[in-house]
């Protein structure tokens, strides 16, 4: 994609003064990669050829930045390779953030891609969010513990969790759980599987995220990123 040279960009953070290890980009593999291209083209971007393809066993990929490297890594690494430090800036989705909350993760920007909901669904004979309120507990499958817990803990049911990484949908009809917690964007693999949604937990886009620490130690370098990226944002919703 051509690069507009219209809406000047923030200075590029690859200045002598950056000099030493490239910053690190963490980018989840799966389908927030393949909606991030348009985005990543119009913040300068431009990692090695075969950043996309996941067939590529390469991980770590060079960018025409020589102080910025992308690493791939599956959807829910991003959040614990940014809270440790070990990349400075990434893309997350908000249900990844709300799971694990790290105090380390600041995440400035919403990408307004990756656009779905994390949601309680249960088989169509069963119950309303009303009903599932005045049960005293409720076994959920999920990949997501800590949301499932702390959604139904707020109306005062305890969930027994069960955790699973994929597949829930399956869990009601084969006995392994009452209900689900998983995402929820067109709603056909909830239909597909006999399942209706009862309540919205939160609504999802993915972030750009950062390091609270790296942020305070390059300060010029990681906010310049942010705003390439923010003004990526504002000339791709202004087309
Ligand atoms: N149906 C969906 N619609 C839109 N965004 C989604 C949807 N499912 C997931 N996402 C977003 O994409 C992220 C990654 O989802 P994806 O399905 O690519 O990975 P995954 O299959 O969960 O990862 P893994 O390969 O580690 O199992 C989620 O954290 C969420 O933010
Ligand atoms: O409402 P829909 O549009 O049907 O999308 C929801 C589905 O998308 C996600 O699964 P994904 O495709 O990522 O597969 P996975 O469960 O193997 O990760 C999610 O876990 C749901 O199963």
């Amino acid at each position: 994609m051509e690069i507009s040279t219209t809406v000047p960009l923030p200075a590029d953070p690859s200045t002598p003064a950056e000099a030493g290890a490239p910053l690190v980009l963490a980018l989840p593999k799966g389908r927030i990669l393949s909606e991030l291209g348009p985005l990543l083209a119009r913040a300068g971007i431009a990692p090695a050829a075969d950043y996309a393809d996941e067939d590529s066993r390469r991980l770590r990929f060079e960018t025409n930045h020589p102080s910025l490297d992308v690493v791939r890594v599956r959807p829910f690494d991003v959040a614990t390779f940014v809270a440790h430090g070990a990349a400075q800036i990434g893309v997350c989705g908000a249900d990844v953030l709300m799971e694990f909350d790290y105090d380390q993760i600041y995440a400035p920007l919403d990408l307004g891609i990756g656009r779905c909901r994390v949601s309680v669904a249960g088989p169509q004979s069963s119950s309303t969010a009303e009903d599932i309120a005045a049960w005293s507990r409720v076994t959920v499958a999920t990949k997501y513990p800590t949301i499932a817990h702390r959604h139904f803990a707020a109306r005062g049911v305890q969930a027994e969790i069960v955790h699973l990484n994929g597949a829930m949908e399956l869990a009601p009809s084969l006995g392994l759980s009452r209900v689900i917690v998983d995402l929820v964007q067109t709603g056909s693999t909830l239909r597909a599987n006999g399942l209706v949604e009862t309540e919205v937990i939160a609504q999802v886009t993915s972030r750009l995220i950062v390091n609270r620490t790296a942020l305070k130690t390059r300060p010029e370098a990681i906010g310049a990123w942010i705003a390439r990226f923010r003004a990526a944002m504002a000339e791709l919703h202004a087309r």
